[in-house]
């Protein structure tokens, strides 16, 4: 008989966009996403961090002060690097899964990209005039629709030692 504590496609998604936040250098914000086509294949992942050639040791990870001094112009979400790194320009009927809710320049992308859907687990920024603007948006397009996740999974473990080990 199979086994039957699997993982759904939502929570398998979710888990990789989850994961690859953890390859974020941001130290108060990690965000990870994740792009599944109709076929649930994978065909984008990202996580925020500052663009090509620009060093995570010389730009700032300020939260506060002057603009400039802050990270906030140079990082690129989560949400953009899935996009720009998929295999393919074209994302039509795809959803994105993300761990935050997308701000107003990701939804552009996202949704000029073809992403029908998008599955999200925090929405910690909701009052923020970005997150007000990225639901105008969704909410007036009819091509996208977004949704929380819903899971009973609090955590999941992933051990590196091999099974024989234990
Ligand atoms: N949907 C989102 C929202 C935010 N991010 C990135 C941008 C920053 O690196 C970080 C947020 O920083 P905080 O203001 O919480 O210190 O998360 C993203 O990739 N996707
Ligand atoms: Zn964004």
């Amino acid at each position: 008989m199979k086994r039957d504590n699997y993982l759904s496609w939502d929570e398998y998604f979710m888990a990789v966009a989850l994961l690859s936040a953890q390859r974020s250098k941001d130290p108060n914000t990690q965000v990870g996403a994740c792009v599944a086509n109709e076929q649930n294949k994978i065909v984008g992942v990202g996580y925020n961090g500052f663009p090509w050639g620009c060093s995570d040791d010389e730009f700032p990870w300020e939260r506060q002060g002057e603009f400039l001094q802050t990270k906030y112009p140079y990082v690129c979400h989560a949400e953009l690097n899935a996009v720009l790194n998929s295999i393919s320009t074209d994302l039509k009927n795809c959803r994105i899964y993300v761990g935050l809710f997308p701000c107003n320049e990701c939804t552009k992308v996202i949704i000029q990209a073809g992403i029908k859907e998008i599955i999200y687990l925090s929405d910690k920024y909701r009052d923020t005039d970005q997150v007000r603007a990225a639901k105008i948006m969704l909410d007036k397009s009819p091509y996208i629709t977004y949704r929380k996740l819903e899971t009973n999974l609090k955590q999941l473990q992933i051990s590196f030692i091999p099974p024989e080990l234990f």
